[in-house]
C-alpha cells in the first residue's frame, strides 16, 4: 500500500493515514504500536526536524489510551542538499499474535502531481477560498541597454522566483462594489493602491466578470528591497481571481495583462527561470540555468530604494559593456559566477544609498570562497550571496546591521497550470528539480 502526502499539510496527512493504518490492521483491535523511519540519510537536518516533530503530533493524536506510538531514527546533523521526504513507516497492531506490518511511503511530490491533475480535472469549477504562496525573485544579471521615449528603460534581465513569498488567503466577498484587504505589515497600502487591488480591477476590467474578494495578505518579504515582492502579489492575485471565476482566461492573457499594473509582473506567469527584455514584460522562459539546491543567502538593510529614484539617477555612462545574450549563455553553460552577476542599477542605487555599496563589497570580502557571487537584485536594497544560506558574521556582529532583513531562499520554479508552492521550512527537494 502506498501512501502520499502533501509537505504543507504533513501532520493532517500523517493523522488521515495513521486512521487507514489502524483500519487496514483491524478495525476492532487497537494499534499499539507504529514507528515511522524516515529516509533521513538524504534529509537536510533541519527538514528532519520538522518531519520528526509534526510525526510525533500526528502520532500523539492518534494515541489511544493503551496504545503507543513512536518514531525511530535519529537526526543526522549533516547538511545534504537533496531533500527527498519519502517515509516509512510501520505500523503492527500487537493485540493480536501476528505482526502485521504495513509500508507507508510518504511522497509528497506524487502527491502533488495528484492533487494538481485533480485540479485541472476540475479547472473549469470556480473555488471560493483559496490560499496561495505569493514568491518573490531576484535578478542574477540586470544590464540597462537604454533609455525609451516613454521614461522607461530597456533592460535585459534574468530573472528567478525564489522561495521567500507571502502568504495570501482569498475568498469571495458578498460585496458588489468593493474588494476589502488586510495585512500584517505595516506601509502597505490597504487601498486602490495596493498592486492587489489593482490585479482585481484590471482582471474584472478585462474579463467583464462582477466577483470582489476578500483578502488576507500575510507579508513575509521586505518593501522596497528590489525583490519584486508586490508584484509576485499582483500576479498572485491575477491567478486567484481567475480560479475564482472558473479559468476563463488563459494564463498567456494573465500575464499580458499584468503588464498594465507593473513591469516585473509579467515575469511571474513564467515558470520560474526567464530571460526579460524591453522594459521587463517581454518574457523568454528558459530552463533554469542554476541548480535548484543552490542555496543563497537574501541580506536587505532597513532602508528601502525606490525604484523610481533608482532609475532617476540611471546613466548609460556606467553601464556595462556586456552582451546580455552573452552572459546568459555563459551561466547556462558554466554556471553562476561572480562576471556575471552584473547589475547595472547598482552605481545608481549606490547614490541612493551609499551604505549598500559598502555592504555588497564587505559582504563579497567576507564570504570570498564561500559564495559563488554576490550581487544586488533589481533596483535594490537586497544585497544577494549565491552559495551559502547564511550570512557572514559581521552582520550579526555590528550595531549598525541590527534592523538588517536576513533570509536563506532557493531559487523556485513551477508547472504549467500550477501556482508556486511554498517550500516547507525553506528546503529545496530534489523532486522539485527534477519535475521540471
Ligand atoms: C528594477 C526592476 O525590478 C528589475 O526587475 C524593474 O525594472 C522594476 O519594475 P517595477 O517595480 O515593476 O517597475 P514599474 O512599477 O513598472 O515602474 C516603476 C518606475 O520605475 C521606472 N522604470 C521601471 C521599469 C523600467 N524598465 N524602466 C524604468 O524606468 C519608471 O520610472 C517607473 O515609473
Ligand atoms: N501588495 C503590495 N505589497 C508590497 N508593497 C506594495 C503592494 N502594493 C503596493 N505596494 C507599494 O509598492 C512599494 C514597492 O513595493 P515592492 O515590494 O513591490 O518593492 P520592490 O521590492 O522594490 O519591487 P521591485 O523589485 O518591483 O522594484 C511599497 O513601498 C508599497 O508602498
Amino acid at each position: 500500500m502506498e501512501i502520499m502526502c502533501v509537505r504543507s499539510s504533513f501532520m493532517t496527512s500523517i493523522r488521515h493515514e495513521c486512521h487507514k493504518i489502524h483500519a487496514f490492521t483491524n478495525s476492532q483491535a487497537t494499534v499499539t504500536r507504529a514507528s515511522l523511519l524516515p529516509d533521513s540519510s538524504s534529509m537536510s537536518s533541519s527538514s528532519q526536524a520538522l518531519l520528526f516533530s509534526n510525526a510525533r503530533h500526528g502520532m500523539r493524536s492518534l494515541k489511544s489510551g493503551r496504545g503507543e506510538w513512536s518514531i525511530k531514527g535519529s537526526h543526522s546533523n549533516s547538511r545534504l542538499a537533496s531533500g527527498r521526504c519519502n517515509i516509512r513507516a510501520h505500523a503492527s497492531d500487537t493485540t493480536t499474535s501476528s505482526e502485521n506490518k504495513i509500508e507507508v511511503v510518504y511522497n509528497p511530490q506524487k502527491r502533488i502531481d495528484e492533487l494538481t491533475m485533480e485540479l485541472n480535472s476540475s479547472s473549469s469549477m470556480a473555488v471560493s477560498n483559496l490560499t496561495l504562496f505569493s514568491p518573490s525573485k531576484v535578478n542574477v544579471f540586470l544590464r540597462i541597454t537604454g533609455k525609451r521615449p516613454d521614461g522607461y528603460h530597456d533592460l535585459a534581465s534574468l530573472f528567478h522566483v525564489i522561495s521567500l513569498g507571502d502568504i495570501i488567503k482569498f475568498s469571495i466577498s458578498p460585496s458588489t462594489t468593493k474588494d476589502s484587504l488586510t495585512t500584517n505589515a505595516s506601509g502597505v497600502p490597504l487601498d486602490e493602491k495596493n498592486l492587489i487591488i489593482k490585479a482585481f480591477n484590471l482582471y474584472r476590467r478585462k474579463t467583464g466578470t462582477q466577483k470582489y474578494f476578500w483578502v488576507h495578505l500575510d507579508k513575509q518579504v521586505p518593501t522596497g528591497a528590489g525583490l519584486g515582492g508586490g508584484s509576485g502579489n499582483a500576479a498572485t492575485a491575477l491567478w486567484a481571481a481567475n480560479q475564482m471565476n472558473g479559468n476563463i482566461a488563459s494564463e498567456k492573457e494573465l500575464q499580458a495583462w499584468s503588464a498594465e499594473i507593473g513591469s516585473d509582473c509579467p515575469f511571474f506567469f513564467s515558470q520560474g527561470a526567464a530571460y526579460c527584455t524591453s522594459r521587463g514584460e517581454v518574457v523568454r522562459d528558459i530552463a533554469p540555468p542554476i541548480s535548484l539546491d543552490t542555496p543563497m543567502v537574501l541580506i536587505k538593510p532597513k532602508e528601502e530604494c525606490s525604484t523610481a529614484e533608482v532609475y532617476k539617477l540611471f546613466s548609460m555612462e556606467r553601464v556595462s559593456k556586456k552582451d546580455p545574450e552573452e552572459l546568459l549563455r555563459e551561466i547556462s553553460q558554466n554556471g553562476i559566477s561572480q562576471n556575471v552577476c552584473i547589475n547595472d542599477l547598482e552605481p545608481p542605487a549606490f547614490e541612493v544609498l551609499p551604505a549598500l555599496k559598502a555592504l555588497k563589497e564587505r559582504v563579497a570580502a567576507a564570504g570570498r570562497g564561500r559564495y559563488q557571487a554576490v550581487f544586488m537584485s533589481g533596483s535594490g536594497s537586497t544585497i544577494v550571496g549565491v552559495g551559502d544560506s547564511e550570512p557572514p558574521q559581521f552582520i550579526y556582529d555590528e550595531e549598525q546591521y541590527r534592523d538588517t532583513f536576513i533570509s536563506e531562499a532557493f531559487f523556485l520554479t513551477r508547472k504549467e497550470n500550477e501556482w508556486y508552492q511554498q517550500l516547507i521550512d525553506n528546503t529545496c527537494s530534489i523532486e522539485e528539480k527534477t519535475c521540471l
